[in-house]
């Protein structure tokens, strides 16, 4: 069996234009436009990239877009005095402080320093408690991305053998939540789980966030399975020339191929759905600020 190539990057462009169809409702027939808010400390090369690309993208639906880059020094007090300043902005419906932090910050001091309803990472611990208790959050992006590319292909997810591979707040646990919520039986498996290749080969639907590229090879998988590849490793490609490097996933693109159903790529599959989710809650968090109904399609 040879896989379906679920096209992320296809995907990611039809969640977009959603979005612009909602935002451009919003600004005709409201006068409101949805903003978002992007902050930065510090310099890591990797995270000003996607910052740029999350702008550009926020723009491009017709959305505000604000970028505010600190020093990799900046005291807590004042990354706390700046976002207590956007949450107390009407203009502002988004929030999102890109991770990691230079060390000397508290990551969940800063997050949870964040109004609820302007977290679109869907990270501060109400959120998460809303999640878990199957009430109306903010879902995690990269979580939120892959669960609207399993309903598209699936349509139900009821009854399926779910593995999540990876136990973070952002990805693994998140993940798990949105299948169980589909009514999944749901295994998260992590790096002492015991004979994780049998867990795997349990699975209708393995979803790997690890961040160890190539781990999971075609041989754990089910044939047939669908398999959503989250990680995201840039490895050295010396065949493509001295220094030169190529992006991989978490599993091993193909001899996983070979034997599942459905198989989502890196580069082009849960990254982009991941910024085009960013954009959907950023809508979703407008709609809701405003006492309005949810924007249809974008949400868990
Ligand atoms: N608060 C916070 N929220 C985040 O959502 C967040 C963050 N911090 N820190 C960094 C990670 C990383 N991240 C990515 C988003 C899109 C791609 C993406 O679109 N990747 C392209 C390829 C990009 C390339 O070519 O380098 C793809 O997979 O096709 C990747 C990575 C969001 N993150």
């Amino acid at each position: 069996m040879t896989a379906t190539v679920i096209d992320g990057k296809a995907f990611a462009a039809t969640v977009r234009e959603k979005v612009a169809g909602h935002v451009a409702r919003l600004k005709e027939e409201h006068g409101i436009t949805p903003g978002l808010a992007v902050v930065l400390v510090g310099e890591d090369p990797a995270s000003q990239v996607y910052v740029r690309s999350k702008g550009k993208m926020t723009v491009e639906v017709g959305m505000n877009s604000w970028e505010h880059k600190l020093d990799a020094d900046t005291p807590e007090a004042d990354l706390l005095a700046l976002i207590d300043r956007l949450n107390n902005d009407p203009a502002v419906h988004g929030i999102l402080v890109q991770l990691p932090l230079p060390k000397h910050l508290d990551e969940d001091l800063v997050i949870n320093a964040i109004a609820p309803a302007k977290d679109v990472d869907g990270f501060h611990i109400s959120n998460v408690g809303l999640l878990g208790t199957g009430q109306k959050s903010m879902v995690p992006c990269t979580p939120l991305g892959c669960l609207m590319m399993l309903r598209d292909h699936h349509g139900s997810l009821s009854g399926m053998d779910a593995v999540v591979i990876g136990r973070s707040n952002i990805v693994g646990k998140p993940m798990a939540q949105l299948l169980l919520g589909d009514s999944c039986t749901v295994t998260i498996a992590h790096s002492r789980t015991k004979d994780l290749a049998e867990v795997v080969r349990r699975a209708d639907i393995v979803v790997a966030a690890v961040g160890r590229p190539e781990m999971v090879p075609g041989d754990w998988i089910k044939p047939g399975a669908t398999v959503i590849d989250v990680g995201i490793n840039r490895i050295d490609a010396p065949e493509k020339g001295e220094g030169k490097s190529r992006l991989v996933g978490d599993v091993a693109y193909d001899s996983c191929a070979a034997v599942a159903g459905a198989i989502t790529p890196v580069p082009g599959g849960v990254g982009p759905m991941t910024i085009a989710c960013l954009l959907a809650n950023t809508v979703t968090a407008c709609c809701r600020a405003n006492g309005l109904p949810e924007p249809e399609g974008l949400t868990a």
